[in-house]
């Protein structure tokens, strides 16, 4: 049998409960007989522990209690059908009637003991599970709700219970044997004291909960289900080319769990420890990833190390003297006095003359740990064995983790040396004993430099390897694959850079490959060994490849891509775009999505969004980046039309010119979007929302080229069939500007963060008549370039240029 637990976020939503379900019943349709264990709604305990304090100080809560009940009503709603409904709202409405109660209790007596905060708190668990359980009821009937205090026996430590080892093993033997066949959902965190009361396991209870079960029924795994993707090579906030860990042993997810990586609390796994069974830590919200596996044995890998760990804000206290410290006798009075105050020694150094002692200890503590120093070795400290204990802030830890490093020379000279190269000054060092970590203390304002570096000695190869992804193989797809199958040797010996396409997908077919798809015969590979297209499985796969520095390209189109750009960017990949639908959709999914690629530490590169290769969206970014301040653009932004009205001469139909416009790939898979105005649209709204304004689609003044019949044509086919009847509308435009001696040009402009584009007719000595071809031109007058303007032109559609555009986008992610 399993344990599957799932922790709050899982359990957080509709949405996620809808995935817990999923992976519920996958495994139980698989046979692997799973007990689920379930913390509480994400957010509901720290809402319960609110209600309980503001109940003990006499303020309201009913407000609070409301949000909670509604919480959970919402999941029944939409969950449950809604004959069956009826009895699980009662029963949930019961519960909170209780708590109703209590927290009632609590304001009269005006007093919060620990024991009425872990009933309270207990509410969470059981409205989470009975709810799950009752949702699951309507697919598989054997489900059944368990409060687990009924179980989980334990001493009457509130707060932080211990448990009662022999009682709850005899407790839960029975129930597995008269609920053999059942499917139990099992409120993880709470245990109960031998009169019964209501009792919490402290912190990561909910993990314990799933170990205690786990160890007792000689479950074949525990898998704890969380919204990360496993433990990983080192904070991903900080290091972007971080990348989860297949396997670990105990003492490797210990030590890393120590310094920082917060997926599991370690001292709740022990009683899995003891009977070796894995524990598997896996992704709610990407469920076909499998995680990491934390076993017993470390296990064989690439690296000689598994990862590094931090723990971004210590403070080391520094004792010296000579006639006492080092002596044996000291440390142990030093570090039993600390241990008695529950202060927490993170790590200890000690000189080789024995003269000094450092440790460090969380920043809270240090105050106290010098008073109790100095109370302590109060004699020492006059008789001058001693000197003052000092205090010095502002510092992290990284450690470096491997059971391998034991057997592996050098690694204290690797991790040096990468911190030396970098100019960071070692303050302290330690090696556990075990051997397992290597510690140092650093400059807290060097720590995120000090990770990256030393992640790139230890797991970077000395070549990068960008994983390509694309989707989209028309115009652009298609010229981008053979420009970097040219450039292939190139890159490789002059940049050290090897671009790897390892997924391919059109809207027909889509195929994959993790050694590298030949570019020679990709079409041929697609269509013979590739398989029928679907978005989100090609998503889901490239996910499940995990591979590191990997790049999503979105030549299409469409605009069920964009759909998918949060959750490709959650899973720490990057994604390079022509497609404009994205950025210029709602400017809240705009802005989200560049702060999910920021918080995430990737990439988000859409220069061709705007003039295809020209560097339009860089060069906005970097009169941004340096303080510049955009005072007014103008642009001509569709190469479509600056090419018909370029051709548009003598007796040219316009018809035929925008036909030819058509052929020779400047134009939108639907011409409609560059004549009727939006794709030059896009690109305003984009580069607006670029320098900063949060623009809407419906702000901008947008005019019109085409006649109205042109206009309604429902199809491509019947737009240019109304184009073609058009011709003495054009004609009539062109004569009127010949006749004064101008040229037509379709010119957009933003100013005070108003959007406008429209056609008009220019003379000579207007900086944008003298253009020719597709071209683009846009002039960018800042506070610095206020006289003269800045301005870029050059050929701004085509499928050569789009696609070189999408190419150096490629090449600079990651840099
Ligand atoms: N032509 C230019 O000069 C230029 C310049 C800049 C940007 N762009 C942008 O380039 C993009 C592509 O243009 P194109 O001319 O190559 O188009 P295209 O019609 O030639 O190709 C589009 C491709 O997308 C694929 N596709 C559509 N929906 C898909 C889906 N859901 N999953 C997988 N594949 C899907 C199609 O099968 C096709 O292979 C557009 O977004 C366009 O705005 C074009
Ligand atoms: N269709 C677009 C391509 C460049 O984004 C244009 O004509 O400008
Ligand atoms: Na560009």
């Amino acid at each position: 049998m399993k344990i599957l637990k799932f922790g709050g976020t899982s359990v957080g939503s509709v949405e996620s409960i809808k995935a817990v379900l999923s992976i519920v019943k996958e495994s139980y349709d698989a046979g692997e007989k799973p007990l689920v264990v379930l913390s509480a709604m994400s957010g509901i305990t720290n809402l319960l522990t609110k209600m309980a304090e503001d109940a003990a100080e006499g303020k309201p809560f009913a407000e609070d209690l409301k949000l909670m009940e509604e919480k959970h009503f919402e999941v029944v709603k939409k969950l449950i059908a809604v004959k069956f409904q009826n009895p699980v709202l009662t029963r949930l409405k019961l519960l909170i009637n209780e708590l109703e109660d209590l927290l009632q209790g609590v304001t009269a007596l005006k007093e919060l003991s620990n024991q009425s905060k872990d009933l309270i708190i207990s509410y969470g668990e059981r409205c989470s599970n009975y709810l799950v359980s009752k949702v699951m009821e309507q697919e598989i009937p054997e489900s059944e709700y368990i409060n687990a205090s009924y179980y989980i026996k334990t001493d009457s430590n509130f707060g932080n219970a211990h448990l009662n080892e022999p009682l709850t093993n005899q407790l839960i033997q029975a129930l597995s044997q008269t609920h053999a066949d059942k499917l139990l959902f099992v409120t993880g965190f709470i245990g109960s004291n031998e009169k019964g009361r209501i009792t919490t396991l402290g912190r990561g209870g909910s993990d314990y909960t799933a170990a205690i079960f786990g160890s007792v029924l000689n479950a074949t795994a525990i898998e704890i289900w969380t919204d990360v993707n496993g433990m990983l090579t080192a904070d991903p906030r900080i290091v972007k080319k971080a990348f989860s860990l297949p396997l670990l042993s105990y003492t490797e997810a210990m030590e890393l769990s120590y310094f920082g990586a917060k997926v599991i609390y370690p001292p709740t796994m022990v009683p899995a420890f003891m009977k070796k069974i894995p524990i598997i830590i896996r992704n709610t919200f990407q469920p076909k990833f499998s995680g990491t596996v934390i076993q017993f044995e470390s296990g064989k890998s690439a690296y000689p190390i598994k990862g590094i760990s931090s723990i971004s804000e210590v403070s080391v206290i520094n004792l010296t003297g000579s006639g006492m410290v080092g002596k044996s006798g000291f440390s142990g009075r030093l570090f039993t006095l600390l241990a008695r105050e529950q202060i927490n020694v993170i790590l200890i150094t000690q000189s080789s003359s024995e003269h000094s002692i450092t440790f460090a200890v969380n920043p809270n503590d240090s105050q106290k740990a010098v008073e109790l120093i100095q109370n302590e070795f109060e004699l020492e400290l006059l008789a001058n064995k001693l000197s003052m204990p000092v205090v010095e802030g502002d510092l992290s830890i990284l450690a470096i983790v491997g059971e391998n490093m034991k057997r592996t020379p050098g690694m204290s000279g690797k991790l040096f040396h990468a911190l030396g190269r970098n100019g960071i000054n070692v303050r302290a060092i330690a090696q556990g004993s075990s051997e397992f970590n290597i510690s140092v203390i650093i400059n807290k304002e060097d720590l995120s430099k000090a990770l990256n570096a030393v992640h790139d000695a230890f797991f970077a190869e000395l070549k990068k390897t960008l994983h390509v992804f694309n989707i989209g193989t028309g115009n652009i797809g298609s010229t981008l694959f053979s420009q970097l199958n040219k450039q292939h040797d190139f890159l490789e010996e002059q940049n050290d850079i090897e671009i790897k396409v390892v997924g391919i997908s059109n809207s027909r077919r889509m195929y994959f490959n993790e050694d590298g798809i030949d570019l020679n015969s990709w079409k041929e590979e697609l269509e013979n060994d590739g398989e029928v297209a679907d978005l989100a499985t090609f998503i889901s796969k490239m996910q499940e490849m995990n591979l590191p520095n990997c790049v999503f390209i979105d030549n299409t189109a469409s605009k069920l891509p964009s759909t998918y750009y949060e959750n490709i960017f959650q899973s720490n990949i990057s994604i390079v775009t022509c497609n404009k639908i994205a950025n210029s959709g709602d400017y809240s999914q705009y802005r989200l999505l560049h702060e999910t690629a920021r918080k995430h530490g990737v990439d988000f590169f859409y220069e061709t969004n705007v003039g295809a290769g020209l560097p339009i969206v860089r060069v906005l970014k970097d009169l941004m980046m340096s303080g510049d301040r955009l005072l007014k653009i103008e642009a001509i932004l569709s190469g479509t039309i600056s090419y018909i009205f370029n051709n548009f001469k003598g007796d040219a139909s316009f018809y035929d010119v925008v036909k030819k416009a058509q052929e020779l790939g400047f134009t939108e898979p639907d011409p409609r979007d560059d004549l009727g105005g939006i794709d030059f649209m896009r690109k305003m709204l984009i580069l607006g929302r670029d320098a900063g304004y949060p623009i809407e689609s419906s702000d901008v003044e947008l005019g019109n080229i085409l006649p109205e019949s042109c206009l309604q044509a429902n199809s491509v086919d019947e737009f240019y069939a109304e184009l073609l009847k058009a011709d003495d509308y054009f004609n009539n435009l062109k004569r009127e500007a010949e006749e004064q001696g101008k040229v037509i040009r379709y010119i957009g402009s933003l100013e005070n963060g108003k959007v406008s584009i429209s056609l008009q007719m220019v003379d000579e000595s207007h900086p944008f008549y003298a253009l020719s071809g597709s071209d683009n031109i846009i002039s960018f007058t800042t506070e610095r370039y206020k006289e003269r303007p800045l301005v870029v032109k050059g050929p701004g559609a085509g499928a050569e240029v789009t696609a070189a555009g999408v190419f150096a986008d490629l090449v600079n992610v990651g840099a």
